[in-house]
């Protein structure tokens, strides 16, 4: 519920809104058009900007300079391409997918699983050393493009559907794979994703935690903005995520009904690919063409 004092914060970062459109030159946020063009929705566009509001506590300067710097962002990264365009490599098909419940409980319909434990090669995933920006960008973008069809899952008219849950699954991790690329590589996601993505996450689970490694959390918290930082629980048992998720969304390794394990919902990633909003089918339909042209 909007107050009619955030209803007058609202109504005033409307205004700044096409401003800051005709400054970067970008017109597009996860898939919404900002300004009153062909694809404008408002309802959908009311709620990104509430969204980003609540992110900063209803301070319209910092939402103002939030949404700046997501379209400067989207602008220069093109997150729609690593999401719909680009094609990544199959190493990363192992280590993470999303499962899509239209008829799940509410903010768990969406949620995108991350099988870091299961990165037994740390070099060949997130790059073999400083000097490998081609090794880090690969795994950003494969993160990122991931990321974005998550959010394109969700339904920002629906209070239902407009957050997801992610979950990390590390286990079989062991200290060794937390190596310096590893570690830089992380840090850049967790900025993308704090300065970039703003309230998308109703829950975050780091399942399968070994108890020695329990300590790593405390590390990377720091990094984190605190609001998202409460969305976090840690498990050390993957058998206990049943207790937080429904069971028709899990499989038998997290304590859920579904036979083949999550595995078998993975088919759901590839769908991913293809679900997204009519501007986004508009947008990546002009990148498809000016590739072929
Ligand atoms: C050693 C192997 C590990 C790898 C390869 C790894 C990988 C990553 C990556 C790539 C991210 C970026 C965010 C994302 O992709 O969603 C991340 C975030 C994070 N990881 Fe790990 N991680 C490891 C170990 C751990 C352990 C043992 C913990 C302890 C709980 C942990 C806790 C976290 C936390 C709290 C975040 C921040 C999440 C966020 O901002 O959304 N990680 N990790």
């Amino acid at each position: 519920m909007v107050d009619s004092s955030q209803q007058k914060t609202l109504a005033a970062f409307k205004k700044e809104v096409q401003v800051i459109v005709d400054e970067v030159e970008y017109d597009e946020l996860f898939g919404y058009q900002l300004s009153r063009g062909e694809f404008f929705d408002e309802e959908a566009y009311e709620r990104l900007l509430i969204k980003l509001l609540t992110a900063y506590d209803w301070d319209l300067h910092a939402a103002e300079d939030s949404l700046e710097k997501i379209l400067e962002w989207r602008k220069e990264f093109d997150p729609l391409s690593a999401a719909f365009v680009e094609e990544h490599e199959s190493k990363y098909d192992d280590i993470g997918f999303i499962t899509y419940d239209p008829n799940g409980k509410a903010l768990e319909k969406v949620v995108t699983w991350n099988l870091y434990g299961k990165v037994k090669n740390a070099k060949e995933i997130f790059g073999n050393n400083d000097s490998d920006t081609a090794g880090q960008n690969a795994f950003l973008r494969w993160r990122v493009g991931l990321m974005e069809q998550s959010v394109q899952l969700l339904d920002f008219k629906s209070p239902e559907n407009d957050y997801m849950v992610q979950v990390h699954d590390y286990k079989g991790v062991s200290l060794f794979q937390r190596d310096a690329q590893v570690k830089k590589t992380t840090k850049k996601v967790i900025e993308v994703f704090r300065d970039f993505y703003p309230e998308l996450l109703s829950k975050k689970f780091f399942v399968n935690v070994p108890t020695l490694m329990m300590w790593v959390f405390n590390v990377i918290k720091p990094f984190v903005a605190e609001k998202t930082r409460n969305k976090f629980v840690v498990l050390s048992n993957g058998s206990d995520l049943v207790k937080h998720l429904d069971p028709k969304m899990l499989g038998a390794e997290y304590g859920g009904q579904v036979s083949k394990g999550t595995q078998s919902l993975k088919f759901l990633f590839k769908e991913s690919k293809t679900r997204y909003t009519p501007y986004t089918a508009h947008l990546v339909g002009r990148r498809i063409a000016s590739e072929i042209d």
